[in-house]
């Protein structure tokens, strides 16, 4: 029997995503979600998709990632999916900081799970419960080929004029201070699916794309490569996100530890946990955002603007930066979902070739599809994100060839 099949593991800092496909025609056998790792009540939700089974849930506490991953373990065996089976050829894990080491996807072996460790101080969210992930899959199962997708590999092509802070660059090289970018694996998918959309080649078209989840970022792409992204050092950079601050001037630092007596610790919570839309309005979920303004809420209207404001500057940006736009793709959580958000993002830009079209925008779909008017210089697009499918595919190819 040939292995077809690859578990794919999205591990968050609180959450475990995971899927299983079938890659002779990439379809999904299962898929789940762990929530509030670490937490009283931990939830873990299960869809077997292999003969229509129905979902099942478990809340329990799942006191860490490996944890987690053996609950993981336990729900796909119920369904004649275990991780014992010889079907599966490989697992796949969505790691999010590469440094510069990792351009590729890549098999683990102890060196790269060194690389991986190492860069935990500047992905200290993320890296640790990837790292997890990966160690217990390979205790599971230590014959599997287990691989690792960076989100930060796809803006590797970046170059140095984007990469760069403008520091002293000594200092920047001694700590290997750059901006890497995040999200790589959402962006590559993305504006290739954009350009499919169009029915060009990735290599003819110029994408902005702006993934917008609970953490989100932008990025031009110019002929299927990375040219600038929003992210940086770390994913704090760039737009405003549910729970992070995203670009601010950094003396504002320096002023909360002098003036405000804050502590290094207080203040990486306070701009990674409770900034953003969560720190502006109390909310970060777009829909109760939306549905708070709906009712007069002023302080979800400002929060909203700001939100609107910074990514309009983005869109901005990266027109300047590619010169010629062929496409703006709107993906993720926020982007697939909101109207509103789309609407306001594109308003008032006509002299850019930028508008939607209100019919297209209220359409509600899981397809790729364009919502500006015919005709339009440039083309607006809703293209729904699939790292999971991404992260497998990549996987796969790594261990056929
Ligand atoms: N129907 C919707 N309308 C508006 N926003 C939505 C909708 N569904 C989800 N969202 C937004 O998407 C966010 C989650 O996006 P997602 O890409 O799943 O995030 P992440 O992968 O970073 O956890 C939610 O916090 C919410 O703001
Ligand atoms: C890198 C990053 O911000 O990831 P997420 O949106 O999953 O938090
Ligand atoms: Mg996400």
């Amino acid at each position: 029997m040939t292995a077809t099949r690859v578990l794919v593991l999205n591990s968050g800092s609180s959450s475990v995503k995971y899927q299983l496909l079938d890659m002779r025609d990439s379809s999904r056998l299962a898929v789940g979600l762990v929530e509030r790792i670490g937490e009283e009540s931990s939830r873990l939700k299960h869809t077997p998709l292999n003969d229509g089974g129905a979902s099942r849930e478990r809340t329990e506490s799942i006191a860490d990632h490996a944890a987690a991953l053996q609950a993981v373990a336990e729900e796909l065996a119920k369904d004649g999916l275990g991780l014992d089976s010889p079907e599966l050829a490989a697992i796949g894990h969505r790691v999010v900081h590469g440094g510069q080491s990792f351009t590729e996807p890549t098999v683990v072996n102890d060196a790269v799970l060194a690389e991986i460790e190492r860069l935990i101080p500047v992905a200290p969210l993320h890296n640790p419960a990837n790292l997890t992930g990966i160690r217990t899959a390979r205790a599971l199962r230590p014959d599997l080929p287990q691989v690792a997708v960076f989100d930060t590999a796809f803006h590797t092509t970046m170059p140095e004029s984007a990469a760069r802070y403008a520091i002293d660059v000594e200092t920047a090289d001694t700590h290997r201070i750059r901006r890497y970018g995040f999200h790589g694996t959402s962006h590559a998918y993305v504006s290739r699916a954009t350009a499919e959309l169009l029915g060009r080649s990735p290599e003819d078209v110029n994408v902005i794309v702006l993934h917008l989840g609970n953490g989100a970022s932008a990025s031009a792409v110019r002929g299927g490569e990375c040219v600038d992204t929003s992210m940086g050092l770390t994913p704090l950079e760039g737009l405003v996100m549910g729970t992070r601050s995203g670009d601010m001037d950094p003396a504002v630092i320096f002023h909360l530890m002098r003036v405000g007596g804050m502590s290094t610790d207080e203040i990486d919570t306070l701009l990674n946990k409770k900034s953003g839309l969560i720190g502006l309005c109390g909310d970060n979920d777009m829909r109760e955002i939306r549905r708070r303004i709906d009712e007069g809420d002023e302080r979800a209207k400002l929060a909203f603007d700001i939100y609107i404001h910074r990514l309009k500057k983005y869109i901005g940006a990266y027109y300047a930066v590619l010169g010629r736009v062929d496409a703006i793709a709107f993906t993720a959580g926020v982007g697939e979902n909101s109207a509103p958000v789309r609407k306001a993002a594109v308003a008032g830009l006509e002299q850019l070739g930028l508008a939607v079209d209100d019919e297209l925008n209220a359409v509600r779909s899981d397809e790729p599809r364009l919502i500006s008017p015919a005709g339009a210089r440039v083309a607006v697009a809703v293209v729904p994100t699939d790292e999971e499918l991404e992260i497998a595919t990549q996987t796969y190819a790594l261990v056929e060839a």
